[in-house]
């Protein structure tokens, strides 16, 4: 009816009406907002997935690939009706298909996703104060009851995905935790004190003014049970872990990026540091400390600057655990680990960026108990007693990895009497090799020190020689 210059205007005019009309509000939680990842999408159409069950709505249903459960959704343009505190509020779900780009700086996915949010204008305030967190704060806790942790890894580089994010993730299902982890008892309980006080403490750290981190070095030889650690680490607090790769990193400034898209309530892992890392060319020649990426076009690309060159710095890594940038979220856990503690930057070390320091080493007979235990089934008075009191003896000396010793008793298994025995055999085997190892070594020290005395003794006199010369031009000088 209106010609079409009028038709803007009148469409803009009825709008104004109708909304001034209307009793109630509207708010569009969009998928994608600008460019990141809305999370409160993510946490509305999770929380929606369990009430979408209960009120018999209709849902979809999916199951990611590796997936131990299945998800439920508001489908497609369906819409729920929700109430909280005697409140109501209706949910809808749009799914519009994205008109083709033409050219577009980042690919954008097929579908434009989003929630509405219908509520009554004089709820507005208690809505938006207390419903939201609400939401928030379920859809935290039914991933962590649905044992749905994620494990997440930059294996792509720098490359975003279609949602911009530069983490790929999958379930996250490594089944060790603190009972199945061999190690000193002490030592166990306080790590895991630690950990606990950790999640609890969001008051003390808003008190006491510090972020909400905390750091954890775990070194020892290989084997010895570090990523193991890691994994009942997350398993005990019900975290994500984000396993960073440094070698795919190829700036600061990218390594920021990836931290800020990290959530909170998880661990951020560098396993290897030493080895993702090239430690001989860490002094520049102007003497700023240098801290190049194993990466093979990095170490051509030369220099950078010391933030945002073409390479990770150390002062890149420091900001990364420890600068401003480090609480841009909240609860989250640092993990390093390394085989040669020796070779770490004393700067990584110091206390509020690695606020724990824990050994993994060879196995001691309290960790030998708790795999006996675990893969055998064996306590400590199953096992006959003389038999006991010579692993015991011999474990130590031994130094054998809990993995090497799981080897064993995985091999045996089926018979339980066997397998202590031959791992009996393996510690003394091991210990009377270390011994030899130790008497040819002696050998040769002693063979080299008597080749050298006369020498030494030589040069000791010609030494002394020119230093009583010294000496007594000096007091010819002085007379
Ligand atoms: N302390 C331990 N308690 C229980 N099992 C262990 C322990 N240490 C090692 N294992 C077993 O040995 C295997 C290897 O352990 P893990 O990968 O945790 O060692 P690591 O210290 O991370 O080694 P690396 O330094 O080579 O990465 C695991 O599958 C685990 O079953
Ligand atoms: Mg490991």
């Amino acid at each position: 009816v209106f010609p079409p210059e009028l038709r803007f205007g009148i469409l803009k005019i009825s709008n104004r009406i109708f909304n001034w009309l209307s009793s109630y509000y509207y708010f569009d939680i969009t998928e994608i907002d600008g460019v990141n990842t809305n999370e409160l999408y993510n946490a509305v159409q999770l929380y929606l997935s369990s009430s979408a069950s209960i009120t018999g709505s209709r849902v979809s249903l999916t199951r990611a690939l590796n997936s131990s459960g299945f998800t439920y959704g508001l489908a497609n343009n369906d819409s729920l009706v929700d109430s909280f505190n005697g409140i109501t509020a209706y949910w809808e779900h749009h799914v519009i298909q994205r008109q083709s780009q033409t050219f577009s700086w980042r690919p954008l996915p097929d579908e434009k996703r989003g929630f509405t949010l219908k509520i009554k204008k004089k709820d507005k305030a208690y809505i938006l104060k207390n419903y939201l967190d609400y939401v928030m704060e379920m859809a935290n806790d039914i991933r962590r009851k649905n044992q749905e942790r994620l494990l997440y890894t930059n294996s792509r580089g720098g490359s975003l995905d279609s949602r911009g994010y530069p983490w790929e993730s999958v379930p996250f299902k490594h089944p060790s935790t603190f009972d199945t982890l061999a190690m000193d008892p002490s030592k166990k309980t306080e790590l895991m004190e630690d950990l606990r006080d950790f999640a609890d403490g969001q008051a003390f750290y808003q008190t006491t003014g510090r972020a909400w981190k905390r750091g954890y070095l775990l070194y020892g030889p290989p084997g010895t049970g570090k990523s193991s650690m890691i994994a009942a680490m997350a398993n005990y607090l019900g975290y994500d872990i984000y396993d960073l790769e440094l070698t795919e990193v190829n700036t600061n400034s990218e390594l920021r990026k990836l931290l800020m898209k990290t959530t909170s309530k998880s661990i951020i892992v560098i396993e290897d540091i030493d080895c993702s890392v090239n430690f001989s060319n860490r002094k520049k020649p102007n003497g700023k400390k240098q801290f190049e990426a194993v990466h093979p076009e990095m170490r051509n690309a030369g220099g950078g600057g010391e933030d945002g060159g073409n390479t990770i710095t150390l002062s890149g890594l420091l900001n990364f655990t420890d600068g401003l940038w480090s609480c841009c979220g909240s609860e989250r856990i640092f993990v390093f680990t390394t085989n040669h503690i020796e070779k770490l930057d004393p700067a990584l070390l110091r206390s509020g960026r690695m606020d724990m320091h824990i050994s993994m080493s060879y196995c001691t007979f309290e960790a030998l108990k708790i795999l006996l235990k675990n893969y055998l089934g064996l306590s400590e008075g199953d096992v006959e007693k003389n038999v006991l009191n010579e692993l015991e003896e011999v474990v130590d000396e031994a130094k054998m990895t809990p993995a090497d010793i799981s080897e064993v008793l995985i091999k045996n298994r089926r018979n339980k009497e066997k397998a202590v025995l031959e791992l009996l055999d393996s510690f003394k085997v091991k210990k009377a090799k270390k011994n030899r190892v130790i008497d040819v070594e002696e050998e040769e020290e002693q063979e080299k020190r008597a080749l050298e005395s006369p020498k030494q003794g030589c040069e000791e006199s010609v030494e002394n020689c020119i230093k009583g010369n010294e000496v007594l031009e000096e007091d010819l000088v002085i007379n």
